[in-house]
C-alpha cells in the first residue's frame, strides 16, 4: 500500500525497543538456501516487505517456502532455474543474489537487472567480474543478464571496490565451484559473516569471512540446516539515533553492541551517554550536542545505511557538521526534504554540511528507504504540528513493525493511506 506517515513529534522517545532479524543478511539468506539440496529453516527473519517479496521469489521458481512468524521454511528440491527478467525481481535490489545462487545450483541464471533503491547508479560490474573469473559467460540482453558455466572452476579474485553484494554473491557460487576461490579486497560487514556461516551449516567450507581475503573450497553439494539471523545494526542504530534526537532514554534489545561501534563512538562525542550491555545499548539523550564530523565508510567504518538518519540528528547539534559519505558518491536523496522541513543543509560534492537549528512540520517524500529514516527521525524532533511523510513503501522495506514500535515509546504516530495519484507533488 502507498501509504504516509504521520508523525506529531516533540514528545521524547522512553522504553524499550526490540530490533529483529537483518535485513541485509535475510535478503542474502533466502537465495543462499536454494543452494541446499534438502531443507533449510530460517529463525529471526524480519517481517519485512523485502523477505515478503523473497518468498514470492522463490515460489517463482518452484521451492516450497513456509512462513511462521519469523521463521521460514524452504525446501528446495522442486527448484527450477526459471528465467526471471521481470516482476518481482525489479522490486528489491538484493535479488541479484538469485545470479549467484542459481549459477551455484544449476550453472545457470537468468535474472533481470536489480530494482530497490536507487538513490544512485548502483553498477553491479564487481559481481559480473566474479562470475566470469570463476568460469562463466555473461550476457545482458534487454535489461536480462543471462549467466551460463559449463563448470565452475575456483579463482583468484581481487574486488576492484569493496562490495557487501560481489563478496555474498561470488561467495554463493564459489561455493559449489570445482577447486579453491579466493576474494581479495572482499567487504566485511557482519551480514557477510552471516551468510558464511550459513553456508557452512550447508556443507561449503568457507573461512575468513570478515576479513578481507575470503577462502572458498567448492563442494559437490550442500544440505539443509537451521540457522537463526543476527540482529539489525542498521534498525537498531536508527533507534537510537532517534532515541538521542528526541533526547529520550531507550534501551534497545536484541543487538550486538559490537556491531554498532562507529555509531556509539560518534553518538558519544556528540555528548549522547550510552550504556552498553550483554545484547542491549541503552541511549540517553541529553538537551546539547555538540557538533560533529561523520565520516561513512564500509565496515567497522560507520555505516552509510545510518548516515541519512544521522543527518537529521545533526540538525540538533550546536554549530556546523559536516557529514561525508565516502561509500556512495551522492546518497543525499532525503537533504531536499530535511530543507523543506527547516533544516540548514548544503550538499558539496560527497558531503552535507548542517547547520543546528529546529525544524518544523511539512509535507516531505521518502524516495528510498533510509531517506525515510532521516524523515520520521527529523519528525519526531519537531516541536508542534504534524509532519507528513509520503512513500511508506520504502520505509516497509526495513523496519518492522515501526509505527507500533515508536508508539510504544511514546510518539505519536500513525499511518494512513496516501490519496496522492501522481507522482508530482501536489502542496
Ligand atoms: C542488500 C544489501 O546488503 N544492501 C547493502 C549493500 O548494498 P550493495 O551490496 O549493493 O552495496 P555495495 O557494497 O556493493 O556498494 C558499495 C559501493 O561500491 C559500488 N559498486 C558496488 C558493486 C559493483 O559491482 N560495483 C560498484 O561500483 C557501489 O556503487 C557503491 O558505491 O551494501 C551497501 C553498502 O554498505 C548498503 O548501503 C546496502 O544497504
Ligand atoms: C540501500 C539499502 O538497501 P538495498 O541495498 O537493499 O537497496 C539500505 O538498506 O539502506
Amino acid at each position: 500500500m502507498a501509504g504516509k506517515l504521520m508523525v506529531a513529534g516533540g514528545r521524547p522517545l522512553r522504553g524499550t525497543v526490540t530490533v529483529s532479524g537483518a535485513k541485509n543478511s535475510a535478503v542474502a539468506l533466502i537465495p543462499a538456501a536454494i543452494l541446499a539440496e534438502t531443507t533449510v529453516v530460517l529463525d529471526n527473519l524480519p517481517i519485512i516487505s523485502d523477505v515478503g517479496i523473497y518468498t514470492e521469489l522463490l515460489t517463482e521458481l518452484g521451492a516450497s517456502v513456509q512462513r511462521n512468524g519469523d521463521q521460514m521454511i524452504v525446501n528446495p528440491e522442486s527448484l527450477k532455474s526459471v528465467p526471471m527478467p521481470n516482476g518481482n525481481i525489479k522490486k528489491l535490489r538484493a535479488s541479484y543474489y538469485l545470479m549467484g545462487a542459481l549459477l551455484g545450483r544449476f550453472g545457470e541464471a537468468t535474472i533481470g537487472l536489480p530494482g530497490g533503491c536507487n538513490f544512485e547508479p548502483r553498477p553491479i560490474d564487481q559481481h559480473m567480474k566474479g562470475f566470469e573469473a570463476l568460469g562463466a559467460e555473461v550476457r545482458n540482453e534487454y535489461g536480462s543478464l543471462h549467466i551460463r558455466a559449463k563448470q565452475l572452476r575456483g579463482a583468484k579474485i581481487y574486488l576492484d571496490v569493496v562490495s557487501v553484494g560481489a563478496t555474498i554473491n561470488i561467495m554463493l557460487a564459489a561455493s559449489r565451484a570445482k577447486g579453491i576461490t579466493l576474494i581479495e579486497n572482499a567487504a566485511k560487514e557482519p551480514e557477510i559473516i552471516d551468510v558464511a556461516t550459513l553456508l557452512n551449516s550447508m556443507g561449503a567450507k568457507i573461512k575468513g569471512a570478515g576479513t578481507e581475503t575470503i577462502r572458498i573450497e567448492g563442494v559437490d553439494s550442500l544440505h539443509g540446516c537451521r540457522h537463526s539471523i543476527i540482529p539489525d545494526r542498521i534498525q537498531a542504530g536508527s533507534y537510537m539515533i532517534a532515541a538521542a534526537a528526541t533526547r529520550g532514554d531507550v534501551v534497545i534489545d536484541n543487538v550486538i553492541p559490537k556491531h554498532l561501534e562507529a555509531l556509539t563512538a560518534k553518538l558519544q562525542e556528540m555528548g549522547v551517554h550510552i550504556y552498553e550491555m550483554d545484547e542491549s545499548i541503552r541511549v540517553v539523550g541529553q538537551p546539547e550536542y555538540e557538533s560533529v564530523d561523520v565520516k561513512a565508510l564500509v565496515y567497522p567504518g560507520f555505516a552509510t545505511d545510518l548516515q541519512s538518519p544521522m543527518t537529521s540528528l545533526l540538525t540538533q547539534a550546536k554549530g556546523v557538521s559536516i557529514l561525508t559519505d565516502y561509500v556512495y558518491n551522492n546518497r543525499f536523496k532525503h537533504v531536499p526534504e530535511l530543507i523543506r522541513m527547516g533544516a540548514k543543509i548544503k550538499v558539496e560534492g560527497r558531503s552535507a554540511i548542517i547547520e543546528g537549528g529546529i525544524l518544523s512540520a511539512a509535507k516531505v517524500r521518502a524516495t528510498d528507504l533510509r531517506a525515510g529514516a532521516a524523515l520520521f527521525t527529523a519528525a519526531l524532533t519537531v516541536p508542534s504540528g504534524v509532519t507528513e511523510i509520503s512513500g511508506t513503501e520504502y520505509i516497509h522495506r526495513g523496519y518492522e513493525n515501526l509505527v507500533a514500535n515508536l508508539r510504544n515509546l511514546g510518539a505519536e504516530v500513525w499511518e494512513e493511506e496516501s490519496t496522492e495519484l501522481t507522482a508530482a507533488r501536489i502542496d
